[in-house]
Parts: C-alpha cells; sequence; structure tokens
C-alpha cells in the first residue's frame, strides 16, 4: 500500500507522462480528457484541462486568451480554479479573498482577509499548479463589486516554489485511499500579493487604467459558466462510473451461487433471485438512462455556447438549470447505486480487488463538489418558480418546460393505464411524469405565494428532472437504433427506468392524483415481469459497455468470470502476505503467547 507521498508521486508521474503525450500528439482538449480517462487518475489534468483553461475561454478576452491558452496547451504552466474557500463553497458571492486596485501602480492586490477567507479544495493547487485563476472580491474606488476572476502565477517557473506572499500546500488526506488520495487538493493564503491590472478576466467586466468599474453587455451569470461546463460533464461521468460498477455487479451475479441446489445438483445464480433484480436492474436501466441524457445534455450545453457567441443569452437559464439539475439528480443516484453494488457483491464487494470500494470513493465526492446537490436543485426550484409564473402570466414555456404550457389538461389529465400492458406505452408514461412534475411545481408556487422559502420546491425539482432523463429515454428510442432485438431490450430498461421511480416516487404520484393506488399496483406488477425479461440477457446488456478488464479494475467483473481465482491471487499481492509470519510477532505476539502458556503450566 503506497503512502500518500508515494501515491502522490506515482500520479505525478503519470500525469506528467499524460501531458507530455497530450502536446507532443497535440491532442485536442476532449482527446486530452479522454486520456486521462483511461489513466483513470482524477489528477492534475482536470482540473488544468476542465476548469483552467474553459475559465480563461470563458471570461477571459480575446487578447487574454491568446496569451494565456498558448502555454496552457504547451503545458508551459499548469492551472487550477481556485473559488472555494474555507468558509464558503457553495456561496459564491460570500467568498472573502479580496482583490483591490492600486491606481498608483496599476495592479489589483490579492489578499486573504481572514482564515475563512482562504482557498480550500481547488484541485491540484496544493503541490502542483503554477497558475491558477482565482475568484476574489473586486474593489475599485473604495467600492466592492462582487466576485470577479483573477489569473494568478502562484509558483516560480524556475524551481516551483511559493511567489512571495502566498502560502500554499495540500488540505490532508480524503476518503478513500485511492485516486482522490493522490490528489493534492489544496490551501492557500494570500498576503497583499501585486498582479497587474489585465490579468483580471475582462471579459464581463473590467477596471480601466483610472481604476473605474466598467460591466460588459454579458451577463454577469456567464461568472459561473466554468460550472455549468463542467457540470455537464460529470453528468457523463455518472453514467460511465454508473455502468462500471452495474458491470461488475451483474457479471458478478452471474457467477456467484448460493442455496437452491436439488438432489446435488447445481445452487442458483444470485442474478436469479427477485430480489437481486429489484435491487439492481433500475441501476442497469439508470446507467443506459444518464448515458442517453448526458449525449442530449452534452448538444444543450454546445447549442447554448453557440447562442452566446452570437450575444444570444436567452437559453442560459434553462441550460443553467438542466446542468445543475441532472448533475444533481445522477451523482447522488451514481453514489447510491455504487455502495449498493457493493452489497449486492456481498463480502467480496468490500474487497478492494472488487474495484467497487474505489469506485464508490472516487465518484462519492461528485455529490458536492461542481455544487453541492440541494444547492443546485434549489436552483432548478428557482427556475420552475419564475416559469410557473411566466405561464400564469400568459407566457408559452420552451425547451424542457414546454409540457408546462399544456397546464389545462395536465392539472387534471387521468392515467390512462388500466392493465398492466398499458404500462408499457411511452405515451402514457411521459404523460403521468409530466403531469407529476407540474402539479408539484405549481403546489409548491402555490405554498411559496402564502410563506416564501428559499427551501420549497426541491421535491418539484427532482420530479422536473427525473421528467428530463424519462423523456430523452423515450425520444432516444425513437431513433433508428442499430442491432437485432436492441432496441427491444432498450425498450424493457425504459419501462424499468420510468416504473422504478413511479415505484420509489408512488407518494409524490398518488398525493398529486396522477395515478390511482390501482395503477401504482399494476406498475409494480409490470416492474417484476420487466425484471424477470431482462434477466436472460443481463450479462449481454453490460457487456455492451464494452469496458476493458484493465478500466474495469475488479476480479469480480471479469469478462471470463473466473472470479474465485482472481481474488485468490489477488490476495497473495497483498503486503502483508510477504511473509508467513507477520512484522510484530516477535515483540507483541510471541511475549503473550509464551507469558500464558508458562502460566498454564503451573
Ligand atoms: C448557488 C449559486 C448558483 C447562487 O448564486 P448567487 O449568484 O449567489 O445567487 P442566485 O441564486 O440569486 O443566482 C443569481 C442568478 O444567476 C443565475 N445563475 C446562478 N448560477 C448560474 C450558472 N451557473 N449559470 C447561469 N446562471 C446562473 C441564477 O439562476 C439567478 O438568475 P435569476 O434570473 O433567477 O436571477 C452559486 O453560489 C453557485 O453556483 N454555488 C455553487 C458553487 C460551486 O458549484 N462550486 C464549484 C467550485 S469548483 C469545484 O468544485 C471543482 C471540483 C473539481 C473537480 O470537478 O474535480
Ligand atoms: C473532492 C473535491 C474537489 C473539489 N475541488 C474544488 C476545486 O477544484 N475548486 C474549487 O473551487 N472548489 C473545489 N471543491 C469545493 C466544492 O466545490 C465545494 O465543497 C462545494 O461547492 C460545496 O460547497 P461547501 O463545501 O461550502 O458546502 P456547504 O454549502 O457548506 O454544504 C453543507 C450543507 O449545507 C447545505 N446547504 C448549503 N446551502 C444551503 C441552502 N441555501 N439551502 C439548503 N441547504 C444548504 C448543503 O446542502 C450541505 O448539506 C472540491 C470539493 C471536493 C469534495
Amino acid at each position: 500500500m503506497l503512502s500518500r507521498k508515494e501515491l502522490f508521486k506515482d500520479t505525478l508521474k503519470k500525469a506528467a507522462h499524460a501531458w507530455k503525450r497530450t502536446v507532443e500528439l497535440h491532442l485536442t482538449e476532449e482527446e486530452a480528457n479522454l486520456l486521462r480517462l483511461y489513466i483513470d487518475q482524477p489528477g492534475y489534468v482536470d482540473l488544468h484541462w476542465v476548469m483552467f483553461v474553459p475559465a480563461i475561454k470563458g471570461q477571459g478576452t480575446e487578447e487574454q486568451q491568446k496569451k494565456w491558452l498558448t502555454m496552457a496547451y504547451k503545458f508551459q504552466i499548469i492551472g487550477t480554479y481556485a473559488q472555494t474557500e474555507l468558509g464558503h463553497g457553495s456561496n459564491v458571492q460570500g467568498l472573502e479573498t479580496t482583490a483591490t486596485f492600486d491606481p498608483s501602480t496599476d495592479e489589483f492586490i490579492m489578499h486573504s482577509p481572514t482564515l475563512t477567507s482562504s482557498k480550500w479544495w481547488p484541485g491540484g493547487l496544493g503541490k502542483t499548479s503554477t497558475h491558477a485563476v482565482v475568484y476574489a472580491r473586486l474593489i475599485t474606488e473604495g467600492k466592492d463589486y462582487g466576485i470577479h476572476g483573477f489569473i494568478m502565477q502562484l509558483r516560480s517557473l524556475d524551481d516551483h516554489s511559493p511567489l512571495p506572499g502566498i502560502t500554499i500546500g495540500d488540505i490532508g488526506g480524503k476518503f478513500g485511499s485511492g485516486a482522490y488520495n493522490s490528489m493534492d487538493n489544496g490551501v492557500m493564503r494570500l498576503d497583499h500579493v501585486r498582479i497587474p491590472r489585465d490579468q483580471m478576466l475582462m471579459r464581463l467586466a473590467q477596471v480601466t487604467r483610472e481604476g473605474k468599474y466598467v460591466h460588459s453587455d454579458v451577463p454577469k451569470q456567464l461568472l459561473y459558466g466554468t460550472m455549468v461546463y463542467v457540470r455537464q460533464t460529470i453528468v457523463a461521468d455518472a453514467s460511465r462510473a454508473l455502468s462500471r460498477a452495474v458491470c461488475i455487479a451483474v457479471r458478478y451475479g452471474a457467477i456467484r451461487k448460493q442455496f437452491g441446489s436439488k438432489a446435488g445438483g447445481p445452487e442458483t445464480q444470485v442474478l436469479n433471485y427477485k430480489t437481486q433484480q429489484s435491487r439492481l436492474f433500475p441501476f442497469l436501466a439508470s446507467a443506459y438512462a444518464f448515458r442517453f441524457v448526458g449525449q442530449w445534455l452534452k448538444w444543450l450545453y454546445t447549442d447554448v455556447t453557440q447562442k452566446l457567441e452570437s450575444k444570444d443569452f436567452s437559453t442560459l437559464p434553462e441550460a443553467h438549470a438542466c446542468t445543475a439539475g441532472l448533475k444533481s439528480v445522477t451523482t447522488s443516484a451514481t453514489a447510491d447505486a455504487i455502495e449498493e453494488c457493493q452489497k449486492l457483491c456481498g463480502g467480496h464487494g468490500y474487497l478492494n480487488s472488487s474495484g467497487l470500494p474505489e469506485l464508490f470513493a472516487v465518484n462519492l465526492p461528485a455529490c458536492t463538489y461542481e455544487g453541492d446537490n440541494v444547492v443546485l436543485l434549489l436552483q432548478v426550484a428557482r427556475f420552475l418558480m419564475k416559469t410557473v409564473s411566466q405561464v400564469a402570466s400568459g407566457k408559452q414555456p420552451v425547451g424542457t418546460t414546454a409540457y408546462m404550457g399544456n397546464i389545462q389538461h395536465l392539472m387534471q389529465c387521468k392515467s390512462v393505464v388500466n392493465t398492466v400492458e398499458d404500462w408499457l406505452n411511452p405515451a402514457a408514461i411521459k404523460e403521468v411524469f409530466e403531469a407529476r412534475a407540474l402539479r408539484m411545481a405549481v403546489n409548491c408556487a402555490q405554498n411559496i405565494s402564502k410563506a416564501p422559502s428559499q427551501e420549497e420546491g426541491f421535491e418539484a425539482a427532482v420530479a422536473h428532472v427525473q421528467l428530463i432523463i424519462v423523456t430523452k429515454f423515450i425520444e432516444k428510442l425513437q431513433e433508428d437504433i442499430l442491432g437485432h432485438g436492441v432496441k427491444e431490450q432498450l425498450q424493457k430498461l425504459c419501462g424499468i427506468y420510468a416504473l422504478h421511480l413511479i415505484h420509489k416516487h408512488l407518494g409524490d404520484f398518488l398525493s398529486t392524483g396522477c395515478v390511482t393506488a390501482r395503477q401504482g399496483s399494476l406498475a409494480n406488477e409490470r416492474l417484476g415481469k420487466l425484471y424477470a425479461q431482462v434477466r436472460p440477457n443481463a450479462v449481454a446488456l453490460v457487456d455492451a459497455f464494452d469496458y476493458t478488464d484493465h478500466y474495469l479494475g475488479s476480479a469480480l467483473g471479469r469478462y471470463d468470470g473466473d472470479v474465485y481465482s482472481a481474488l485468490y491471487k489477488e490476495a497473495w499481492k497483498d503486503p502483508l502476505n510477504e511473509t508467513v509470519v507477520p512484522d510484530g510477532y516477535q515483540e507483541h505476539l510471541r511475549p503473550l503467547l509464551k507469558q500464558q502458556l508458562k502460566l498454564s503450566r503451573l
């Protein structure tokens, strides 16, 4: 087991190799990220590509982009994204770091005025990054203009030592033993560090030589643009992580046999048990659902970015709501699913050699970074409340809230489901999800009008996001899908995804009158039938993810199913097994045993 310092050094070696190959092969950002996925390290290349570069692209002027991105693409500098502080992470407007303009020297003075203003968490900040985009309160002419981004050099490019006025280090070990512990999430304090005025990212606003603050014609929300970008990538990451865990649990469930042997015959595959299927197959369906909605979200983000370039900001609120909501719902579901997949594999799921503990440790923080999942859902609730009031004033909603324009019908419709088979009808499913989401949003708006609260709407936001995921799965099935019988299997998985949500949130559907108790029971009955129908193809459906054993990193999820010899082989690799008599026996165990033996002979 490597120490944290050895783990860090090993990861730095891998990351430096990845960067070298990135430059030598002239990789694009997309390709560099794929390379990062292959080495499967949430290391330094993450923040450099995923946040430092996008922040400069989104908030820098053309001139600033030209200057800084040229160096960043060639890895002449290594950047991170320093926004969160010890005292504030969710509340960006509450950040305390200051950037005070000094007209006498044409510089900003970057300072950490309090302990809680210490930058805290930025990945790669502790030991690796030479530069950062630092978010701070811009103060000029004695006035505080709120949070803006500034490019700062942190370390010497000669010997990597911190620059004067900068105290910088690692925040210490984190949950889990692997990847995130190889990452130097850092702490940084600034003691009146001066930077040139032109290192303020000036696309959104600028400060003139005289110190005048000038806001540009782009919405201030573009300050948050980098987080929108990352959140849409996180949905794809979640679908990948979930499909890895499901692949391991399904393959192992097909190999593992427990009980059920008759007359000395073979025991039963645990994947045949209904309890195993009802716990695992919704995750299999979710893995496909999140992959499809992630593909759609990537299209939405690209479309919004193109519109922004032509100064069309009309879809920015929708992009924020969709990226925030989908990041929240998919990462929470994925973290819960990976933990459950560990349990679905019994004791062996708890072994590091199963690959599941590390998968859990690396993906659990996704519920927090890039925005705490509750805080992000409250942003979606805010967006929904604005939409409901716009509908009330006669404005026709568009995009993912277009269904709210059908308010007359959806507020009173009754589900058309009368038989188990009716629950296979995508139109019936979509209408039930639309009605639930709309009715919950309207109920929330009515409650807020009676008693305004920032925290109303959490459940309505979940209902809206789940509707988006179900809708995108249904739309995916309306496309041409290659492969004999593939569409039929995906239709079953779409049914499982939607009906397991009805089962899980039946209270919502009943309390808003979208389904009756009988229809709810028919949904459960249909769900059980779908599990049985998917069982014969479950292994094929996870093989379809096409993960190599190397990438899966699991003795339980091996393609060849040779689980027990793999577990046994892995066990002997453990350092504890380097000696048959363990270190410590002579000092601690032997004296006790000898002493007790002697006493027993007296
Ligand atoms: C919670 C936030 C959004 C609160 O923002 P704030 O300005 O304080 O208040 P409002 O809620 O009133 O928002 C004002 C206005 O702006 C809109 N808006 C908010 N965010 C965005 C956005 N991203 N894009 C577009 N528009 C946005 C909002 O809808 C309001 O518009 P109205 O028309 O309704 O007025 C904010 O504090 C926030 O985002 N908090 C989360 C912080 C966060 O995500 N931090 C991540 C740090 S980086 C990180 O974690 C890296 C991890 C490393 C790794 O990934 O490995
Ligand atoms: C592994 C990892 C890597 C990270 N990397 C970076 C990085 O590279 N750069 C960077 O800048 N940051 C980074 N972060 C920090 C991360 O962005 C923040 O931790 C995250 O935004 C959550 O903010 P917080 O820690 O302040 O949580 P808090 O907001 O303090 O959350 C604590 C609790 O309060 C609740 N809460 C907060 N506000 C409200 C509200 N208004 N209503 C209801 N409940 C509320 C939350 O739901 C949560 O349950 C990283 C974090 C982690 C874990």
